[in-house]
């Protein structure tokens, strides 16, 4: 309630002073506030799940996602906590605060609102003698209902915006599509050998990356033959295709010229889905996604995602179970979680209790490369405890972790491996090379040899020449730095 005592000659212009003023003085208040610090749902892990699964859909054609069919499951979970997000905004802190505290429309809406008033204000200069205390109650009655209806006027066309950029997401999300064609043969067929595991046989393939400018193919007229249930190793140089071939026989992307076949079909006749839940791949360029620990491990067969005892084993399988339980969050540790600050004007003093604040909210924690690559081993695990995994493609996935590590992550592999074929890309040449079935010399973009070690070993070419390299390393006389030390 505003109290005017107005005289005939000072009243006016003081009463005109305080309409005008005020819109300017609350505008300005109300502005500063906001400026302080504006931490928008940065403790509700729901805001936390929306950004990941949003940002996990939009790249549900990348290779983590094809692989494990996880762009479903991704996407029904993304529905599910948008639906329980419900109106709560969930855009940038900063977006929201653009949006919220504009001062010229702040300033806009208060003048708007007073407008009534400010007439009287004038009227009262102006004209003394007409100007009554009566009418100030209604003009104020009126500029606080004009007020009122403009500000849910904004209120509404901000909420109506905020649901259409969620409609938008939800629908742009959807309706991106699979450039691969897909078939309508299931897999496994009735009539298939994949009882002892998945067999390729590659005919006169070539393939070169869409869009790449390079002259040469990645891959040049490759043929060659997996039986259900071998142990196949590939080797080569770097750039020499072998992770290419892995990418082809994954079905990735489809061959440039000739023939891929799985079981004795073209495998571009078998529905992706199906095809997928029975390959498993573990590569060096597998992330994690910004969900908890269980979860990552736990997506490597969503159906079974609440099962905490098969959750749990694929930890143990893959060697990040002891690390995991370190941690003061243990399994529901989120990696890189999303808990966006922002703020303006906060004092620079890094002492300032707001500083503190937004310092706790942004902390996040971190593990070594060596112990992600110990997670993304589980969820490759849990895919294979799935049981429906006949094809197991692994890809120099070992970079980062420690020679024990990494001898327990091979020999855990090939302890699960009946049933499954296995292809493996490697550097280095060691027992897997030694147990392999058949091991894939690559030079070039095609095969330069290949058979078991022993015999590329007695061939003396291209597959002996890297051997030795290695093992020269190894051996007293073969000592590569010898001839620096001896200088
Ligand atoms: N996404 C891509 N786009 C274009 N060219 C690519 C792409 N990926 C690989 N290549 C090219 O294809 C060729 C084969 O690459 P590939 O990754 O299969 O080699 P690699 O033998 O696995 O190498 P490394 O041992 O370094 O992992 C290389 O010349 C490489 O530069």
């Amino acid at each position: 309630m505003l109290i005017v005592h107005a005289s005939r000659t000072s009243g006016g212009p003081i009463f005109a002073l305080l309409c005008i003023s005020k819109p300017f003085l609350h505008a300005l208040s109300s502005r500063n506030i906001w400026s302080q610090v504006c931490v928008i749902n940065a403790k509700d892990p729901r805001y936390h799940r929306v950004k990941a699964l949003e940002s996990l859909s939009g790249n549900r054609f990348k290779q983590d996602y094809i692989n494990g069919n996880l762009g479903d499951y991704i996407l029904s979970e993304y529905e599910k906590v948008s639906e329980d997000l419900r109106d709560t905004c969930t855009d940038h802190p900063w977006l929201q605060m653009e949006r919220r505290s504009s001062p010229s429309f702040d300033v806009l809406s208060e003048v708007l609102g007073d407008l009534p008033m400010v007439y009287c204000a004038i009227n009262a200069i102006l004209n003394p003698s007409k100007f009554s205390i009566a009418s100030i109650a209604v003009l104020q009655q009126s500029s606080m209902t004009l007020r009122h209806s403009f500000d849910s006027i904004l209120y509404d066309a901000k909420s109506f915006r905020q649901q259409m950029s969620k409609l938008k997401n939800l629908y742009t999300i959807s309706s991106v599509k699979n450039k691969l064609q897909d078939g309508d043969s299931s897999y496994p067929q009735s009539n298939s050998m994949s009882e002892a595991g998945m067999a390729f046989d590659l005919k006169n393939v070539s393939f070169a990356y869409p869009g790449s400018k390079k002259k040469t193919n990645a891959l040049n007229d490759v043929s060659l033959s997996i039986k259900p249930g071998a142990l196949v190793v590939i080797v080569g140089a770097n750039g020499s295709g072998k992770s290419t071939i892995i990418k082809l026989l994954a079905r990735l992307y489809d061959a440039t010229s000739g023939k891929i076949l799985v079981d004795n079909t073209p495998i571009q006749d078998f529905r992706g889905v199906e095809l997928r839940q029975a390959m498993a791949t573990f590569t060096q360029d597998h992330h994690l996604f910004p969900l908890s620990l269980y979860e990552n491990i736990a997506l490597g067969y969503p159906e079974c995602s609440s099962n905490m005892d098969l959750v749990l084993k694929a930890a143990e399988q893959g060697g990040s179970s002891e690390f995991i339980k370190k941690l003061k969050d243990g399994f529901d540790t989120i990696l890189d979680p999303q808990n966006l600050t922002y703020n303006i004007n906060v004092p620079s003093d890094p002492d300032h209790p707001l500083h503190k604040k937004m310092e706790a909210l942004e902390k996040n924690i971190d593990i070594s490369g060596g112990e992600r690559q110990r997670v993304v081993a589980s969820r490759t695990f849990m895919q294979l405890n799935s049981g429906k995994v006949k094809f197991v493609a692994v890809d120099e996935p070992s970079s980062a972790l420690d020679p024990e590590g990494e001898f327990q992550l091979f020999d855990r592999l090939i302890a699960g491996r009946a049933g499954k074929t296995m292809v493996f890309v490697t550097h280095r040449f060691g027992h897997l090379t030694r147990h392999a079935d058949t091991i894939i010399c690559m030079k070039d973009g095609a095969i330069a040899e290949s058979g078991t070690h022993g015999e590329l070993l007695g061939m003396g070419g291209e597959y002996a020449k890297l051997y030795k390299i290695q093992a020269d390393a190894f051996s007293s006389g073969g000592d590569p730095y010898k001839a620096t030390k001896d200088a």
